[in-house]
């Protein structure tokens, strides 16, 4: 499916996002933001060590903010710190770039616990974190070790050893298949399906079947960022959160 940018702005029709229903910041464009300003009022640890359902809350009282208010602060960080790029990897595709997130400890560590803020508060907590190849490994086994979840990778078809289930699938710039190991997922475990982008949520649809097929109870989908034009949180039938919003104009 292609990813055409619209003309007209509509407003975002999520059920849950951390921008809304204040967005810190809506104004992004196909130039590139200056990189994002940590904080030095908010404490977090880069290297660190928080490993169950309750260290965001931990953080949260220590820092003296309120839940609603650390995540705005947090999300604004972090959505300044994303750049666009135009007609990648196609002509059209306005492509959303978070490896910035990545590249400065306090952001990686502000993404973190935003998520796990956010989870911990509005999902029962999860067996296991299924995180999507391959953008979705940079942070789901982080993530689910902050919440004392396990990790299991939802892998494009041919990469992994053993009995697999396979579901094929549609996306903003082209079409794949998705595996998962059969044992990934024990029949009955409460699984958090994560990745960067939901776009049209082709992607998103086909791991949430792997899951189902292995016999996991979808607890719901958490993303960095959504691209709400694309609505491709209407293809999903279980909780979706996402951290931030982008080319809703
Ligand atoms: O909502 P959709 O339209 O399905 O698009 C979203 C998917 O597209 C990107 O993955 P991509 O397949 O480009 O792979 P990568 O993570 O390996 O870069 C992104 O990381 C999501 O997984
Ligand atoms: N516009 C976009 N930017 C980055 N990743 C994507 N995956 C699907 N659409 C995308």
């Amino acid at each position: 499916m292609s990813g055409v940018h619209p003309n007209s702005t509509s407003p975002p029709s999520h059920t849950s996002t951390a921008e809304h229903p204040a967005p810190p910041h809506q104004d992004s464009t196909a130039s590139h933001p200056p990189p994002g300003k940590p904080d030095p009022t908010l404490t977090g640890s880069a290297t660190g060590g928080d490993s169950d359902h309750a260290a965001a809350q931990r953080g949260l009282a220590a820092a003296g903010a309120s839940p609603t208010a650390e995540l705005a602060s947090l999300t604004l960080r972090l959505k300044n710190s994303l750049r666009q790029f135009p007609d990648f990897p196609s002509p059209g595709i306005l492509f959303e770039d978070i490896m910035p997130l990545f590249a400065d400890a306090k952001l990686h560590d502000d993404l973190i616990r935003a998520l796990s803020l956010h989870v911990s508060q509005n999902f029962d907590k999860p067996d296991v974190v299924v995180g999507l190849d391959a953008r979705g490994f940079l942070f789901g086994p982080s993530l689910a070790l902050r919440l004392g979840a396990g990790f299991a990778p939802v892998r494009k078809k041919g990469k992994l050893p053993g009995p697999c289930e396979t579901a094929g699938y549609e996306k903003e710039y082209g079409s794949d298949f998705f595996q998962m190991q059969a044992d990934a997922v024990k029949p009955g475990q409460k699984v958090l399906v994560v990745d960067d982008i939901i776009a049209t949520g082709g992607s998103a649809q086909a791991a949430g079947s792997l899951v189902k097929k292995l016999g996991g109870t979808l607890l719901g989908y958490a993303f960095i960022l959504e691209l709400d034009f694309l609505k491709g949180r209407d293809k999903l039938d279980a909780p979706v959160y996402t951290l931030l919003s982008s080319q809703g104009k």
